[in-house]
């Protein structure tokens, strides 16, 4: 029963398959081979936790009216079952996300003890919606590229009226890690390099377009550029080195 709402959890909230691998490795591969080899699993087999967790990439009423724009306007170019279950070809795919990725990977069972009861993801540790970090991913397989829409909230101010330089930080952290993590699987992030060329205004919305630039070994180098929706305004660009890990790493091993 473990094993199979740890499958069906990973299938469901890490699409990244690189990422999706790494996790299904954690548990003995006997014990995953009855689930892998039925490898379809519906949404509608989710009653089997006792509630989905909140995918926080979605859309809620603090967004913006640019924000949702953009969030359709991505939305629109994703990858759609049809009536008919036939696929319209999009090549972009929206990434859910959750404040207990692991946790909720494994079923908030097989990691419970290693995984402090607390501890929240960073960006997206508030409840109040609209307060700091709203974003969401948008992930292009075949360009190896992601662009992440994000509206920054008034808990995030740095300089007056501007976004903290380090709350910019995180979000690019999280940008060229999701999109690492897609390409290579767990990541842990080694090197950011950012230069800041104008302030991003509190409670604006900025695109995030990050791409590889090149995968030597367990380096995964990626870069991007943070620009106003519109794309006429250069914000920040950066550069990031994310280092393959075992999943023990994480872990002190
Ligand atoms: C994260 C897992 C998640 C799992 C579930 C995911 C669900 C997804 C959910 C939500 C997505 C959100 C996404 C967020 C993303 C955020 C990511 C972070 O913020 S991570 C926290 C900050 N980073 C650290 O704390 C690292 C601390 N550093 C280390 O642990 C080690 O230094 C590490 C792992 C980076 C490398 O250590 P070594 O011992 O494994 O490897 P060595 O041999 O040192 O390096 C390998 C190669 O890389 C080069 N290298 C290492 N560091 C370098 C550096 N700073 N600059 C240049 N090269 C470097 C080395 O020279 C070596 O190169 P040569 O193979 O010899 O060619």
């Amino acid at each position: 029963m473990v094993t199979r709402v740890f499958c069906q959890t990973v299938l469901h909230t890490v699409s990244a398959r690189p990422l999706r691998s790494a996790i299904l490795r954690l548990i003995p591969r006997t014990a995953l081979l009855p689930w892998l080899s039925s490898r379809a699993v519906s949404v509608s087999e989710w009653p089997l936790l006792s509630s989905p967790p909140r995918d926080y990439s979605l859309p809620n009423p603090s967004w913006s009216t640019e924000m949702r724009r953009l969030y359709e306007y991505y939305d629109s170019l994703c990858e759609k079952e049809m009536e008919g279950g036939e696929k319209k070809p999009g090549g972009w795919g929206r990434l859910p996300s959750y404040n207990r990725t692991l946790k909720y990977a494994a079923g908030g069972k097989c990691l419970s003890k290693l995984l402090k009861e607390k501890a929240r993801l960073f960006t997206r540790n508030t409840e109040e919606q609209g307060a700091a970090f709203e974003y969401v991913v948008f992930m292009n397989k075949s360009e190896k590229r992601c662009v992440c829409i994000f509206q920054a909230g008034h808990l995030l101010e740095g300089p007056p009226g501007n976004v903290h330089g380090g709350a910019i930080a995180t979000i690019i952290d999280t940008s060229l890690g999701t999109l690492a993590g897609y390409l290579s699987g767990i990541v842990m992030t080694a090197n950011l390099n950012i230069n800041y060329c104008s302030p991003i205004p509190l409670g604006s919305v900025v695109l995030i377009d990050s791409v590889l630039d090149k995968v030597e070994g367990r380096k995964t180098f990626v870069s991007c550029q943070v620009t106003s929706s519109d794309g006429s305004k250069l914000h920040t660009e950066a550069t990031g080195l994310f280092i393959s890990i075992n999943v023990g790493h994480l872990f002190g091993g």
